[in-house]
């Protein structure tokens, strides 16, 4: 029996129904459990809950010093980990040692956003003081995705330890592995019982632990889909805090460049890293009618034909590994079908070869006939829509016309035509002649629209770990200087 729970410190065996996870390069089966039931996600929650309020009443200090261990485990434990989330997501060994290295990194960042977005803060007034501190919420739950199955749940975890909350993780049911891994690091450095606690298993396990009364909040990383669902289950829970961090169909406009290589790179960048499995990646590209729109699109093909997929493994990496189940890249197959029927013409073609793997080629897809048509979802996979456009202004505003507002690029030469767009454009990231991936731990991260709840992650998680508290303080019980109108003592 495979103890694959963390619940109060110990490991145990789920006892629910069998769970596989899958490398989707190799197919085979890489690790196997049982999921947890209800009473074992009791059992998780009312560590946590017991857990807390030790856990909280720790010196800031104190907590910072086992984190601070984590990251040394994950720095030493480096190598290993980054093979296993290759195995688990398909992800090339060179970008999977990056998503270590950010998980490593998201520590120092987590230390300075406690400290400046919520720090305590002391203002002198005529009698007495005032403070501003902060205090965590208590027991959440996080959820993570399973494209940055080590980087994202971590990106919540280490800010909510830091902040002084415990935790009940549930991982995506397609990185078991993965979670537990981190899990185990965590152990090691010595977080007491009961303060993480982590369960797998697969939408019930998700269900039961979302909608656990004994939770003060949930972390969520994931599709606009479940986290709507979320949003519906906290309505009637206003005290329950919810961060919301889901996808995007991001837009890319290019104008104006002179440089082409050098904007099919970003374009290829924002569109195919991780193969697509980014929500900040970019879904759809306007691309100027005429001859210079013409060459890049030319360009751009040539180099979708040249990039390398392959094994995660391989000796000589590739860009893009598989996806991360043979039924994504099947879902992909599909998207580009279905656009393709309803009048989508396809300039390089997205293609699994093998039916039991992930691997897919990176397609393209020019969608300006049939706009119309067009569907306004997140196809989380290496397939951008081009868009011919002869109007900036229309460009903008088709780049608006969706209900996500994640991230979004300009790629042109003219300052004046960058700072048109950033006016207009509705996105949380706008970059410029940069790609749209890649967003800095150490800004704010997250989207408006239905990419978010208005509660940013990455270097804002501080904000949504921790509620304020405002005191007025004096050390004595003492009579004010002048007494209240109508008032004797
Ligand atoms: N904005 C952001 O920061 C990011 C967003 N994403 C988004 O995540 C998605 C890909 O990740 P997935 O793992 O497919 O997301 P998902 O929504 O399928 O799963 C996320 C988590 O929710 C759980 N879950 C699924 N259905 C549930 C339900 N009904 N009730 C409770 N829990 C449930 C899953 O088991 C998993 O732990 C993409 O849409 C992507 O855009 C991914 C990375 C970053
Ligand atoms: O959360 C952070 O620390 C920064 C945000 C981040 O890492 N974004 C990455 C991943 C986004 C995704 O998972 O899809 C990016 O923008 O590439």
């Amino acid at each position: 029996m495979q103890n694959t729970h963390f619940i109060n410190g110990q490991w145990i065996a789920g006892e629910g129904h069998d769970i596989q996870s899958v490398d989707p390069a190799k197919n085979v089966v890489i690790w196997e459990g049982k999921s947890a039931t209800s009473p074992q996600i009791n059992a998780a929650v009312s560590a946590a809950r017991h857990a807390a309020p030790q856990w909280a009443a720790k010196s800031f200090e104190e907590r910072l010093n086992i984190v601070k261990k984590y990251g040394e485990l994950l720095a030493e434990n480096k190598a290993q980990l980054s093979k296993i989330i290759a195995r688990e997501t398909g992800k090339p060994e060179w970008e999977t040692a990056t998503e270590v290295a950010a998980m490593i990194g998201k520590i120092g960042i987590s230390e300075k956003a406690y400290h400046e977005r919520t720090g305590t803060v002391e203002n002198p007034m005529p009698v007495g003081q005032a403070f501003i501190r902060h205090k965590p919420h208590g027991v959440v739950a996080v959820f993570g995705p399973y494209n940055f199955p080590g980087h994202l749940p971590n990106g919540h975890i280490v800010p909510a330890l830091i902040a002084g909350n415990t935790i009940v993780f549930k991982p995506s049911d397609l990185t078991p592995f993965v979670a537990e891994e981190m899990v185990k690091l965590w152990a090691q450095a010595g977080l007491p019982d009961g303060v993480l606690n982590l369960v797998q298993g697969e939408v019930e396990t998700g269900k039961a632990l979302a909608s656990h009364p004994g939770l003060d909040g949930l972390f969520f990383t994931g599709s606009s889909r479940t986290g709507k669902l979320l949003h519906e289950q906290f309505a009637g829970h206003p005290g329950k805090i919810l961060a919301l961090e889901m996808g995007g169909n991001n837009p890319l406009i290019v104008k104006d460049v002179a440089d082409t290589d050098a904007a099919v790179h970003d374009i290829v960048q924002s569109a195919f890293i991780t193969s697509g499995q980014r929500c900040t990646c970019a879904r759809r590209l306007f691309i100027p009618k005429g001859e210079q729109g013409d060459a890049l699109i030319t360009r751009l093909i040539e180099v979708t034909n040249n990039i390398k997929v392959g094994d995660y493994d391989a000796d000589d990496q590739p860009f893009m590994g598989a996806m991360i189940s043979a039924s994504a890249a099947k879902m992909m197959v599909k998207a580009q079908d279905e656009l393709e029927n309803a009048g989508g013409r396809v300039l390089v073609r997205l293609a699994q070869k093998d039916e039991t793997k992930g691997f897919v080629t990176p397609g393209i897809i020019d969608v300006t006939d049939m706009l119309d048509a067009l569907p306004d979802e997140e196809h989380f996979g290496p397939l951008v829509k081009v868009i011919r456009y002869d109007n900036f202004d229309n460009a903008i505003a088709e780049a608006n016309n969706t209900r996500f507002g994640l991230s979004a690029g300009f790629l042109g030469d003219s300052e004046e035509d960058y700072r048109y767009f950033f006016q207009r454009i509705r996105a949380g990231i706008v970059n410029w002649n940069r790609p749209i991936t890649g967003a800095s731990s150490a800004a704010p991260f997250g989207g408006i629209g239905e990419s978010g709840n208005h509660r940013g992650s990455a270097y804002y998680a501080a904000d949504y770990c921790a509620y304020p508290v405002a005191s007025v303080e004096l050390d004595k019980v003492t009579l004010p200087g002048a007494l209240s109108p109508g008032l004797t003592l």
